[in-house]
């Protein structure tokens, strides 16, 4: 059975598609089945992993508004153990249309239950809001990472995440833990940072992954070229850290 991580946060922009891609990406490379999804309109994970977008027939909005099974949207890409459910576009009218569909919060659940056998970990890759495509993510997964930008407004709008998260476990699934929080885009020569993560550190008492990915313009390239940064810089600080966190991952989940 696979262990399936949520990667969330409804503020843009803090590294929740950056972290799904490379986390699995790097689980992928030290052996684990991987699938990524992508439930985000944007597709920075779809794109991110070499996928065109326009050349895919099913993609999660399928699966999500029009029944498709999970196995008919997996592709496997050109990386070591790493398949991804692709998503598209339209997966932006999703949000709406999803109100009219019988349980609407649990079809993401019900279309990765059959694929659990197969892989030894999903990462779902969240849009930043958190509706009712967050909220199928939050009910399907075990367990929620959370990455945090090192920047002045960090807390703000993470009470509301968790308000969320409690909200989920409340009515649809008791299970879902919270798997940690990752400081992303640190610099550790800002004054500013050491205050932020001393901050979070205060808020989430011992749920801070001790692992912090640096700020580096590698990561940002790497997605232009349709590789996660261990296959575009394996050496790379950014490469490493993201290693460094999956062994951290793995020791959690052993
Ligand atoms: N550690 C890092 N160092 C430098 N740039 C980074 C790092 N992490 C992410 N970025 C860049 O910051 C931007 C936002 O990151 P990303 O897309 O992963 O965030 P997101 O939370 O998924 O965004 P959205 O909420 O829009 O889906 C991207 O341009 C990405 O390349």
């Amino acid at each position: 059975m696979s262990k399936v991580i949520a990667v969330a946060n409804q503020k843009g922009g803090v590294g929740k598609t950056t972290s799904a891609v490379n986390i699995a990406a790097w689980l992928g490379a030290k052996g684990k089945r991987t699938l990524l999804v992508d439930i985000d309109p944007q597709g920075n994970s779809t794109s991110g992993v070499g996928l065109d977008r326009r050349s895919l027939k099913t993609t999660t909005y399928d699966i999500l508004i029009n029944g498709a099974k999970g196995a008919d949207a997996v592709v496997k890409t050109a990386f070591e153990k790493l398949s991804i459910l692709p998503s598209s576009a339209d997966l932006a009218a999703a949000e709406i249309e999803l109100a009219d569909i019988p349980a609407r919060e649990a079809v993401l659940k019900n279309a990765l239950a059959p694929l659990r056998a197969e892989y030894d970990f999903i990462l779902i890759d969240c849009p930043p809001s958190l509706g009712l495509i967050t909220t199928n993510a939050l009910n399907a997964a075990d367990s929620v990472l959370i990455p945090v930008q090192c920047e002045y407004y960090a807390l703000e709008g993470l009470s509301q995440l968790m308000n969320s998260v409690q909200a989920v476990k409340r009515r649809y699934n008791e299970r879902l833990e919270l798997e940690g929080v990752l400081l992303t885009m640190y610099d550790g020569r800002l004054n500013l940072t050491q205050q932020v993560v001393t901050e979070i550190k205060k808020y989430f008492p011992r749920k801070v992954f001790s692992t912090v990915i640096p700020r580096t313009v590698r990561l940002s390239e790497a997605p232009s070229f349709g590789q996660p940064i261990l296959y575009y810089d394996r050496s790379n600080k950014g490469s490493q850290a993201y290693g460094a966190l999956v062994d951290e991952i793995l020791k959690k989940n052993r």
